[in-house]
């Protein structure tokens, strides 16, 4: 029999090509998955490397390294009377288990430049305790992208930690390869899926959920009210996206905007039902069979009219920014059409690049925007969702 030494997860960030924050309240959204992951690895110890039994978390992107010992984690969960530990049952954190929680994390001191940090950690420890309990590990979370910034690092760190998790736990049904990255069967997927939204919910507040979705199947999907369609992605789209590097935190930008929608109810529904027709018809051109150049231009055109208007709607929920707008006027010089992506409030613009640009006129873009401070680069688009993998020792 053999024992497993060390599981890992990984899972993309994303494009919210149109439908942020509308999505919250409904509306139509079309997101792709982006060839930058999350990675999270679990090392268990043995009864040798730590005879008393902790729990540490090492995030390396935040250069954070929290321990509790198993026995301080078990008596801050003591006044749950009924607390159930079972990977198949997903649950939502109540108040009584964030308070737990909260007495755990509260203990740290996070240094003010990773604030944001503690519903990270709370959302690890929701989903860590509720999938494999009160057992020893060290984990380790690095990612390749960056976070904060709209391209969804919250739902690709929910996935990946629920993916590597659930492994552990043995409730994924699995061919195990050692060391190479399995991908996951359907019903395995839903599962991860639903654990990674209970941990998006800590984080954002109020998630639609169309960020772990997509980073838990991969490619491309339409979403509304949390029903999924997957979107064949056949048209070539090419996206050069520009990080304006103003951090902003998606939980309070969505609180901003249901706020707006409760002062404005009418005239927002209306915003909300127009980005609906927006992403609706993205969807219609993406899935649409094209020709030649002609067609793919005829096309692109259509798509970066829809993406001015999203930009538009999306200013109207007060998610814009002066760096953002910065972005946009740069690259409208160029002919160029861009939009924000994710929560706004700062974080990345999305360019349309046409198929017919030059890669010289790309690079002339690139140098304006990042001679402003911007961070531009190209990603690709709709790969695949969360994968596994395991390192096993002979017992
Ligand atoms: N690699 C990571 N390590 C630790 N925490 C992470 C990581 N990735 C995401 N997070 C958590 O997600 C939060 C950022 O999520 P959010 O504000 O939704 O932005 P986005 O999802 O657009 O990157 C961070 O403040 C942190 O709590
Ligand atoms: C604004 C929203 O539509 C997307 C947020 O994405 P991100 O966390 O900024 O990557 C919120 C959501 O759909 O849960
Ligand atoms: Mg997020």
């Amino acid at each position: 029999m053999d024992n497993i030494k060390e599981v890992a997860g990984r899972a993309p960030g994303k494009l919210i090509l149109c439908g942020e924050h509308a999505v919250v309240h409904g509306s139509t959204a079309l997101a792709a998955s982006l060839g930058l992951y999350t990675q999270v690895r679990i090392q268990t110890p043995t009864a040798e490397t730590d005879p008393d039994g902790h729990l540490t978390i090492d995030l390396r992107d935040l250069n954070v390294l929290l321990q509790w010992p198993i026995q301080r984690i078990e008596a801050a969960f003591k006044p749950l009377e009924e607390f159930v530990v079972d990977p198949l049952c997903v649950k939502s954190c109540s108040s009584d288990i964030m308070q737990c929680i909260a007495s755990l994390v509260n203990e740290e001191d996070f240094p003010e430049a990773v604030f944001g940090v503690s519903t990270g950690v709370s959302a690890f420890l929701f989903l860590y305790i509720s999938i494999v309990g009160f057992k020893s590990a060290t984990v380790i979370v690095s990612s390749d992208l960056p976070l904060g910034s709209g391209l969804g690092s919250s739902a690709a760190f929910c996935v990946a930690v629920s993916g590597a998790l659930l492994a552990l736990s043995g409730a994924l049904d699995l061919d195990a390869l050692q060391g190479s990255w399995l991908s996951l069967k359907q019903n395995n997927r839903e599962i991860v899926n639903k654990w990674a939204f209970e941990g998006e919910k800590i984080i954002h507040g109020r998630p639609s959920g169309i960020d772990n979705t997509v980073s838990a199947y991969g490619n491309m999907v339409k979403f509304k009210s949390g029903h999924l369609t997957h979107i064949e992605h056949i048209f070539p789209i090419r996206m050069l996206i520009t990080n304006t590097k103003v951090g902003r935190n998606t939980k309070a930008l969505v609180a901003g905007v249901a706020e707006r929608a409760s002062r404005h109810p009418k005239a927002m529904s209306a915003v909300f039902d127009a980005v609906n027709a927006i992403s609706e018809e993205m969807a219609d051109i993406i899935q649409a069979p094209f020709s030649d150049d002609a067609s793919i231009s005829a096309q692109e055109g259509k798509l970066e009219e829809l993406m001015e208007m999203n930009q538009g709607l999306l200013q109207c929920m007060g998610v814009c920014h002066p760096a953002i707008k910065a972005v946009l006027q740069t690259t409208s010089r160029f002919k160029l059409y861009s939009k924000l992506t994710g929560a706004g409030g700062g974080g990345c613009v999305l360019t349309l690049l046409p198929k017919l640009l030059s890669s010289k006129m790309i690079e002339k873009v690139k140098v304006d925007l990042e001679s402003q401070g911007f961070q531009c680069f190209l990603a690709t688009i709709g790969g695949e969702g969360v994968q596994v993998s395991f390192q096993c020792t002979s017992a």
